[in-house]
C-alpha cells in the first residue's frame, strides 16, 4: 500500500535515479567543489559552542569575550552553536510532535488544501535535472507575518498555530541578540545595529519546517537538501537530536555537524555576508538523507524587507548596492533557470571579477 502521506519522489524522479545509477550512482560534485572534495571524508570537527548567556554578564570583559567567539566563529566556520539560548527544551519537543503530525497529513492536502500554513508547502526540485540538484525533503516555507493571520490554516491542527508562534518568537529573539552582538563586533554602535535590525522585524521573516523522508537511495545517490548557502541575514536552526545529517563545508571539506540537546545552530547568510564586506562568512552546508528514519528540523530565517537595501558595514563595498527583493528574484530566476543558485557572486562590483567572470567573493 503506498503511504498517502510521502511526497512522490521516487515516481516524479524515477528518470534522474535511473540516470545516476547509468553514471556510477554517486552524487556528482557541485559546481562549487572541486572534484577531489567529494571523495575526501567526512571531518568529524567539533562546531564552536557558545553560551549566550555570557552576554548577559554584568562583567563587560566576559560580554566581549563572547562576542568575540561568535565573530571568530561567524569568520573561520560561518556556524556555531549555542546554548544559554532561552528557547525552552520543552516547546521544542513540542514543535517537533507537531511537525510530524503535520506531515502526516496526506500529500494531496498538503500540497492543495487552500491555505494550509499559507500555502507554502514545497518538495523536491521541479526544477531538477541532474540529481545533484534534487533534495529529498519537504518543508513548510511559512512566513512570519502570517502565522496568527486569518489567511494561515491549519485544519484540524490547532495546537500548532500556538507552538509555531512561540517557536518563531523565541528564536527571534536569539537572532536578534546573535546579530546585534555581531553587527557590534564589526566596530558598529548600538543605533547602527538597531537600524540594520529594523528592517528586519517580525513581518519580514520566515520559519521554516522541514521534514526529510527515509530515503532508499541515501547516503551516495540522493541527498536530503542539496549544498546550498542561506539568502537571509542569519539562520537559526534546532536540527533533529536523533537523526543527525547536516554536514558544512569548511576549508573545502565537508563537517558534520554532530545533534547536541541543549544547543541550536546559528549560521550567517548571504546578506550578513555581503553586509560585513565578506567578513562574515555564508558557509556552504547540506543535509545527507538516512535510508532508515525520517529527519525533522526547523529553522527561523532573519530576512529584511523585500525593498530594503542590503547595504554595507564599510565602503568599500565589493558588492553593488542591492535590496533583499532583487536578491530573491536573482536566485529563484538562477534556480529556474540552471537548477541551481549563484547567489552573491551575480552581485559583485564589476572590479571584482576576473576578466568580467564572476568569481566566488574573497572570503
Ligand atoms: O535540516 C537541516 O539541518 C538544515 C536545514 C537548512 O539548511 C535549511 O532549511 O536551509
Ligand atoms: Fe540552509
Amino acid at each position: 500500500m503506498p503511504d498517502l502521506a510521502e511526497p512522490p519522489l521516487e515516481d516524479s524522479y524515477r528518470a534522474l535515479l535511473r540516470a545516476g545509477e547509468v553514471d556510477g550512482g554517486g552524487i556528482a560534485p557541485t559546481s562549487q567543489q572541486a572534484p577531489e572534495t567529494e571523495s575526501l571524508a567526512v571531518l568529524e570537527l567539533e562546531l564552536p559552542m557558545i553560551g549566550l548567556q555570557r552576554l548577559r554578564s554584568g562583567d563587560a570583559t566576559e560580554r566581549k569575550a563572547c562576542a568575540d567567539a561568535m565573530a571568530s566563529a561567524a569568520s573561520e566556520w560561518g556556524f556555531f552553536q549555542v546554548t544559554g539560548h532561552g528557547v525552552g527544551r520543552e516547546v521544542l519537543e513540542e514543535m517537533r510532535r507537531e511537525q510530524a503530525r503535520l506531515f502526516r497529513l496526506p500529500f494531496d492536502t498538503k500540497e492543495k488544501a487552500a491555505g494550509l500554513l499559507n500555502g507554502s508547502y514545497r518538495w523536491g526540485n521541479p526544477a531538477a535535472t541532474s540529481l545533484r540538484e534534487l533534495s529529498w525533503s519537504e518543508a513548510f516555507h511559512v512566513p512570519l507575518a502570517s502565522i496568527s493571520g486569518e489567511d494561515c490554516h491549519y485544519g484540524r491542527l490547532i495546537s500548532l498555530r500556538g507552538v509555531m508562534q512561540e517557536v518563531a518568537d523565541a528564536m527571534s529573539r536569539v537572532a536578534d541578540t546573535v546579530a546585534g552582538a555581531l553587527v557590534e563586533n564589526l566596530g558598529h554602535q548600538k543605533a547602527e545595529s538597531t537600524t540594520f535590525q529594523a528592517s528586519c522585524d517580525g513581518t519580514t521573516c520566515f520559519l521554516r519546517l522541514n521534514r526529510y523522508p527515509a530515503c532508499p537511495f541515501a547516503p551516495d545517490t540522493a541527498l536530503g537538501l542539496v549544498p546550498h548557502t542561506d539568502s537571509d541575514f542569519l539562520t537559526i536552526l534546532c536540527q533533529d537530536q536523533q537523526v543527525g545529517g547536516l554536514q558544512l563545508m569548511k576549508d573545502s571539506r565537508w563537517v558534520a555537524v554532530k545533534p547536541h540537546a541543549d544547543a541550536l545552530i546559528v549560521n550567517i547568510g548571504d546578506l550578513f555576508q555581503a553586509w560585513s564586506n565578506n567578513r562574515y562568512k555564508s558557509a556552504e552546508h547540506k543535509v545527507v538523507a538516512n535510508t532508515k528514519e525520517e529527519r525533522f528540523s526547523v529553522a527561523y530565517f532573519l530576512c529584511p524587507s523585500s525593498d530594503s537595501p542590503v547595504g554595507t558595514c564599510a565602503e568599500p563595498s565589493p558588492y553593488q548596492p542591492f535590496t533583499f527583493g532583487e536578491y530573491r528574484r536573482k536566485v529563484q530566476d538562477d534556480v529556474k533557470r540552471t537548477g541551481k543558485k549563484i547567489g552573491l557572486p551575480n552581485f559583485l562590483k564589476p572590479s571584482n571579477t576576473v576578466d568580467g567572470q564572476k568569481r566566488e567573493p574573497v572570503r
